[in-house]
């Protein structure tokens, strides 16, 4: 379920009234999507998704929206956000921070094959390159402060064992400082379900609200953790082959990247086990956030934390 705000036909009618896009045609309920309560909204001149924010801070959404504007004006498949006739792209609807976007086509694939991963590697890579001219700039809400304040939290909660594993990593992790490798604004999300698959092109990448700058390389790490490991966890190595000389393509790995390669991965995996134990055990009132597995996450940072095959970057 993922309209937790009702929009009634008469006021989303009465909204458009400020925008340029024609009448309301159609509004649907979309029933995927965790975070926002979203809708595909249909008008006599075109074809959008109406996502009204939940929890979001209202300060921190003109940052999304104009990346947003920014990738797509570079030639991206990402939601271009529409102007209402105040020249805005944020307004207010039932009562929430509201804005309509482009609808993108397409559908999320959950089992990628290599020609896939090789796409994504490629869209990656052009989302950071297009990045590198965005004004704006906001911090990754999940970085390594984040993850070090997170893991405070929920460190009580936790069995003794899963303890102990989260203070190894976080002693680890602090051996590195990302901030030496090259930055961006990275999409920091870039979870196989927030791509849509428009026969062999991407015709959507989606879901832009936890992107900030951080290094690129954890950017990576977070695709290729989600996009190229198999149902154990364990990363395909022609998949990651695949992604990671695609992008390298576009953008090429500097030799501190090279090196970090293996410590991001697990940075990666320890950021979403992290926000799926917070979910898990500190779920804040009024968020209805759907919980995923923590379970997964900590096996995947196991199974990174004890490769000695870490697959290489492509030099
Ligand atoms: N711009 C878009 N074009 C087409 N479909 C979209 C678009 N934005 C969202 N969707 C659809 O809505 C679903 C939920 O969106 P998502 O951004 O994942 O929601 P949430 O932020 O709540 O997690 C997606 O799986 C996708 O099917
Ligand atoms: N990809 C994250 C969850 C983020 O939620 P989203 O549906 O908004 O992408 C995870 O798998 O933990």
């Amino acid at each position: 379920m993922s309209v937790f705000t009702p929009v009634t036909d008469a006021d989303l009618a009465d909204w458009l009234k400020n925008y340029a896009i024609g009448r309301l045609d159609a509004l649907q309920g979309i029933s995927a999507g965790v975070q926002n309560s979203n809708f595909f909204v249909t008008t006599s001149l075109g074809r959008y998704v109406l996502t009204l924010f939940e929890t979001m801070p209202r300060a921190e959404l003109p940052f999304y929206l104009h990346l947003m504007a920014h990738l797509a004006r570079h030639g991206l498949p990402v939601p271009a956000p529409i102007a209402n006739r105040d020249n805005e792209y944020l307004g207010s609807l039932s009562g929430k921070p509201a804005v309509l976007v482009s609808r993108l086509a397409g559908k999320s694939d959950m089992a990628p094959d290599v020609a896939r991963c090789t796409r994504i590697g490629a869209m990656l890579a052009g989302l950071h390159l297009a990045g590198q001219s965005f004004g704006r700039k906001q911090a990754n809400p999940r970085g390594a402060s984040w993850r070090q304040h997170c893991a405070a939290r929920v460190r009580a909660h936790l069995p003794a064992d899963e303890q102990a594993e989260l203070d190894a990593e976080l002693v680890f992790q602090s051996g590195f400082n990302l901030e030496t490798l090259p930055q961006g604004v990275i999409h920091a999300d870039l979870f196989r379900d927030n791509v849509l698959w428009d026969g062999d092109y991407v015709g959507g990448v989606i879901d832009f609200y936890f992107a900030g700058q951080d290094a690129l390389l954890f950017d990576v790490a977070v695709t290729v953790n989600d996009w190229c490991a198999d149902a154990d966890g364990q990363l395909d190595a022609a998949r990651t082959a695949a992604l990671l000389a695609s992008y390298a393509e576009s953008r090429p790995f500097t030799p501190a990247e090279r090196a970090a390669w293996p410590a991001m991965l697990r940075a990666a995996a320890l950021r979403f086990w992290l926000s799926r134990l917070e979910d898990f055990h500190l779920p804040r009132a009024g968020e209805m956030v759907l919980v995923k597995d923590p379970g997964e996450y900590r096996r995947i940072l196991r199974l990174r934390a004890a490769s000695n095959t870490t697959p290489l970057l492509p030099a």
